[in-house]
């Protein structure tokens, strides 16, 4: 198992950035990409950094990871500003890319001494066989690149992220075209680095998957942090619930004693109410259906979960 040693200077915040910004200039103009982004990911967490397309993820990484050139702002990694010190930020940092940007004609071991050679790994500090081993590619350690598959090639990535054990690993949309099952063993081996002490940043479009694995989440939007909080403030920030009923006989239209509750019609008939638990008992819903006249067939409740949130914060307009 690959483990982080335990550096008694270890930061508190494993990346910390103040109003980082980026515009890019081309041909056809300016595009701001990072409107003052300052965000600290706490040492140890497991970092969710969520945003729809275009937002600014990227951008933001591949400044840590010193791959672009920020326009202003500050940014540190363990603690190495990366205008200061950047082959230390550098040395900190892993990132595993959105593309599959592999030479083909290496193998994956040679890929990863390589890349240990880049970074200056000395032969006897290196552990290869070890990361093969842990990211299970160690029977194709001698096979050519362009014969992986779209997952094995993935997991190489995460490999050679990894090889001079950086204590925190960045991942920039992982799971993209991953099988259901590799993206398990994927998650199973990147949360055994985050129990081993890596900290790891992760961007998905999968809410579902950054609900699962992460403790923290930030979203962004049009280059600007909308939320960075701990998941569990962040899913019961929303007081929100859903009441769907099944009524029998058809329902066309709200009747008048339900319209105060502003309720949807769904196209399968059924009848969803809105409502703050906090500020309305369900059984107030339940009266008032009762008093329109209608017969429950059957009800369900819907908690709010992050995909809600994530359109609730992210549906602005341009600015
Ligand atoms: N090299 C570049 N030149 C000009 N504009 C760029 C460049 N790279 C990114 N942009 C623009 O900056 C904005 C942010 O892009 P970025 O790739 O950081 O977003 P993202 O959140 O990672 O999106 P995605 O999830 O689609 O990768 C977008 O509008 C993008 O078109």
């Amino acid at each position: 198992m690959v483990q982080t040693p335990i550096d008694p200077n270890s930061p508190d915040n494993a990346i910390e950035t103040r109003d980082l910004r980026k515009v890019y200039r081309g041909r056809r103009g300016t595009k701001v990409a990072l409107d003052g982004v300052s965000l600290a990911v706490p040492r140890g967490s497991f970092f969710g950094l969520l945003g729809p397309n275009g937002a600014g993820k990227s951008t933001f990484i591949n400044i840590l990871a010193g791959l672009v050139i920020k326009s202003g702002g500050q940014a540190c990694v363990w603690g190495r500003d990366i205008d200061r010190a950047p082959r230390e930020a550098k040395a900190a940092i892993g990132v595993v890319p959105q593309e599959l940007n592999l030479d083909p004609f290496f193998t994956p071991r040679e890929l990863l001494e390589v890349q240990a050679g880049m970074y200056g790994v000395p032969k006897a500090e290196r552990r290869t066989m070890e990361i093969l081993e842990a990211v299970g590619l160690a029977d194709k350690a001698e096979a050519y690149a362009r014969t992986l598959s779209g997952g094995m090639r993935r997991r190489l990535l995460v490999a050679k992220a990894m090889v001079h054990n950086p204590p925190v690993l960045v991942l920039d949309e992982p799971t993209a075209g991953v099988d259901i099952e590799l993206r398990q063993s994927l998650w199973a081996y990147v949360k055994q680095l985050n129990a081993a002490g890596t900290t790891i940043v992760l961007t998905t479009h999968y809410l579902e998957e950054a609900e699962e694995l992460c403790d923290r989440i930030a979203i962004i939007n049009h280059g600007r942090v909308v939320a960075c909080e701990d998941k569990r403030t962040l899913l019961g920030r929303l007081d929100s619930k859903a009441l769907v009923l099944a009524v029998t006989g058809p329902l066309e239209t709200v009747p008048e004693a339900l319209v105060p509750f502003a309720p949807e019609i769904r196209p399968d008939g059924r009848l969803v109410v809105r409502y703050k638990p906090s500020e309305m008992p369900v059984a107030a819903i339940l009266d008032a259906v009762a008093a329109a006249g209608l017969r429950v067939a059957d009800l369900s409740t819907e908690e709010t979960d992050l995909e809600d949130i994530f359109l609730q914060l992210t549906s602005s307009r341009m600015p």
